[in-house]
């Protein structure tokens, strides 16, 4: 598998920047941090960074969680996955993420939609 996305989000030190970036935003964002108040914050950065690693044909094998479990009984609607897609826009964006990389890691998240969406 091609590890070109990977090695444009900057590989591992890359990703774990936007993912506490991300994080940061997360936690100020009203529609949605009612979802992460128990969240232990360290593993779902780990973790956030391990899923993006391994989705982005980095050398890393995701332990976590499988999607569809984790995601079970937070009824998250459409409008809170989109609102998260936000979070992690402006996280891409102050990273200094380039254009075409915000997309073509965006267009793979989307993907996991049904996965994370009303379940
Ligand atoms: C493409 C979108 C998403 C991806 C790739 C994703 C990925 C992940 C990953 C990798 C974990 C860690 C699992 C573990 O600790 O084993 C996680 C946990 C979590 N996610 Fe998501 N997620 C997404 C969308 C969302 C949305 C939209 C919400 C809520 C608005 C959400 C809420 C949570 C919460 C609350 C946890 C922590 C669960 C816990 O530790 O008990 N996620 N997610």
């Amino acid at each position: 598998k091609s590890d070109t996305l990977y090695q444009e989000l900057g590989a591992q030190q890359g990703i774990s920047d936007l993912m506490t970036t991300f994080v940061l935003e997360i936690a100020e964002d009203e529609r949605v941090i009612h979802h992460f108040e128990n969240v232990d914050i360290d593993r779902f950065h780990r973790m956030l960074s391990l899923h993006l690693c391994e989705l982005t044909g980095g050398p890393c094998t995701y332990t976590g969680a499988d999607m569809v479990e984790v995601h079970r009984g937070m009824a998250i609607t459409r409008a809170e996955f989109n609102a998260v897609v936000e979070d992690l826009i402006a996280a891409m964006e102050a990273e200094g993420v380039p254009t075409a990389t915000q997309n073509k890691l965006l267009a793979r998240l989307a993907e996991l939609h049904g996965e994370i969406v009303a379940r």
